[in-house]
């Protein structure tokens, strides 16, 4: 009996133990709604089987999910904005350490030092000359002939065309260019160089005021980058934080592209680098009401500079001038708005010129910064696009890198098109 007994608890006992083992295998089997391969919902790169329907961001972290440390008791020493400050002034103001980044500061890693931006045309120039190679050396090659017939001229106007001056430049360029070869009779390499160098910077604009206005007397300069989705902002207002950073101003970003909480993230990481605040709403949410927050927040930091990235999707021109002209009224409640750069993928050509275009319709504009130029041969559209909006290209992109973006220089811009002088 007592061995009987025995038997049916050890039965017991292996049985509940199979239950066990069963169960927790069941339960370490991955699920398919976190996504196929056992994606981590952080984990934004599309895994197969996906469903497309099913957002794969992270969970959109709200201004108050990101646990921003409080702003200083004290203000810290502002920038000196006396005169008016531009991007490629001397470093004025305090560390940027004032304001503090969404991590906690002993998880940050050190905020990073950027290049200044002094110089940096130059530094990009073989960049852009390699991109812009067929414009310049095509056009030097066909003015340095002996024989500038009509059929040479031809060719002048359709690289230029080509390289998207746009007609009426290319039009003014080509008479201009005539007129002193018919007085000039035929030139040398030098002298077709110093001439189509007059000609193009005459087009560009040498006396066009292109400093940023980055820093007002008392309270924090707002700039605010609008452009079709794509076409850079995010990325552009990275650049520009960074570009400020060096110059030991104080920047704080608004991410009111709340269409996309990695636009968000985007933003974020860039500022996280420089040690620059990100303000960030719910995905979907309001971008007035971000915008706003982060201009308060500029404010309650004595910041130098707020920084606000739209989402500029283009469902209708009408949502989209609602929604720029309501940032730009919420904005406006604590102070105006110091800035509207129109960012345009250069790449893009004549639809760059058609965006923008809708753009000046929508919200007046201060600049235009034209991204991507490393990528294209037309740098013709810097000539075009302020012809066509009468609004000065202040800053160009030059590559993916941190740094590569520019102040705009017309000379320097030109002799990177035409090459050493021969
Ligand atoms: N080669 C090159 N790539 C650039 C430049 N500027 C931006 N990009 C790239 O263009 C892509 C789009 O940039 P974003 O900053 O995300 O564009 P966005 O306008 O904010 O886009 P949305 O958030 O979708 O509205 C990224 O891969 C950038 O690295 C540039 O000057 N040169």
């Amino acid at each position: 009996m007592e061995l009987l007994i025995l038997i049916v608890v050890i039965a017991v006992v292996a049985l509940a133990t199979m239950g066990l083992v069963v169960g927790s295998a069941v339960r370490r089997r991955p699920r398919r709604a976190v996504g196929r391969g056992g994606r981590s919902d952080t984990d934004l790169s599309p895994g197969v089987g996906d469903d497309a329907e099913v957002p794969r961001d992270a969970p959109t972290r709200t201004i108050d999910d990101v646990g921003l440390p409080a702003a200083p008791e004290t203000a810290p020493p502002r920038a000196d904005a006396s005169g008016p400050p531009v991007i490629g002034d001397v470093a004025t103001a305090g560390p940027a350490e004032n304001l503090a980044p969404s991590v906690p500061p002993q998880q940050r890693p050190p905020a990073e030092m950027p290049a200044p931006a002094a110089g940096r045309l130059v530094r990009l120039r073989l960049r852009l000359s390699r991109s812009q190679n067929a414009l310049g050396r095509g056009l030097l090659s066909l003015l340095s002939g002996d024989n500038l017939d009509e059929e040479t001229w031809e060719d002048v106007e359709a690289t230029l065309l080509l390289a998207d001056v746009g007609v009426v430049a290319t039009g003014e360029l080509v008479a201009a260019l005539r007129e002193r070869t018919k007085v000039l009779g035929a030139s040398t390499p030098a002298q077709a160089r110093a001439m189509l160098r007059d000609e193009l910077l005459a087009q560009v604009g040498t006396a066009t005021d292109r400093s940023l206005r980055t820093s007002v007397p008392d309270r924090p300069a707002v700039v605010l980058v609008v452009g079709v989705n794509g076409t850079g902002k995010t990325t552009t207002c990275g650049k520009v934080a960074r570009l400020l950073v060096a110059e030991g101003r104080t920047v704080v970003l608004g991410a009111a592209d709340t269409f996309r909480a990695a636009a968000a993230d985007q933003l974020q990481t860039w500022g996280e680098r420089v040690g620059a605040v990100t303000v960030r709403g719910a995905e979907g949410g309001d971008p007035a009401s971000v915008a706003f927050d982060a201009v308060k927040r500029g404010i309650d930091s004595a910041a130098d500079t707020v920084l606000i990235d739209t989402a500029g999707r283009l469902h209708t021109k009408t949502g989209l001038m609602d929604e720029l002209a309501k940032i730009k009224r919420v904005v406006g409640k604590h102070g105006p708005v110091d800035e509207v750069l129109l960012v345009l993928d250069a790449t893009t050509g004549q639809n760059a010129l058609v965006q923008a275009r809708v753009f000046t319709e929508a919200v007046e504009l201060s600049g235009v910064v034209l991204t991507k130029l490393d990528g294209t041969a037309k740098g013709g559209i810097v000539i075009a696009v302020q012809r066509e909006l009468g609004v000065p290209v202040k800053l160009i992109g030059l590559g993916e890198g941190p740094d590569d973006l520019a102040p705009f220089e017309p000379e320097a811009f030109v002799d990177a098109l035409l090459g050493e002088p021969v």
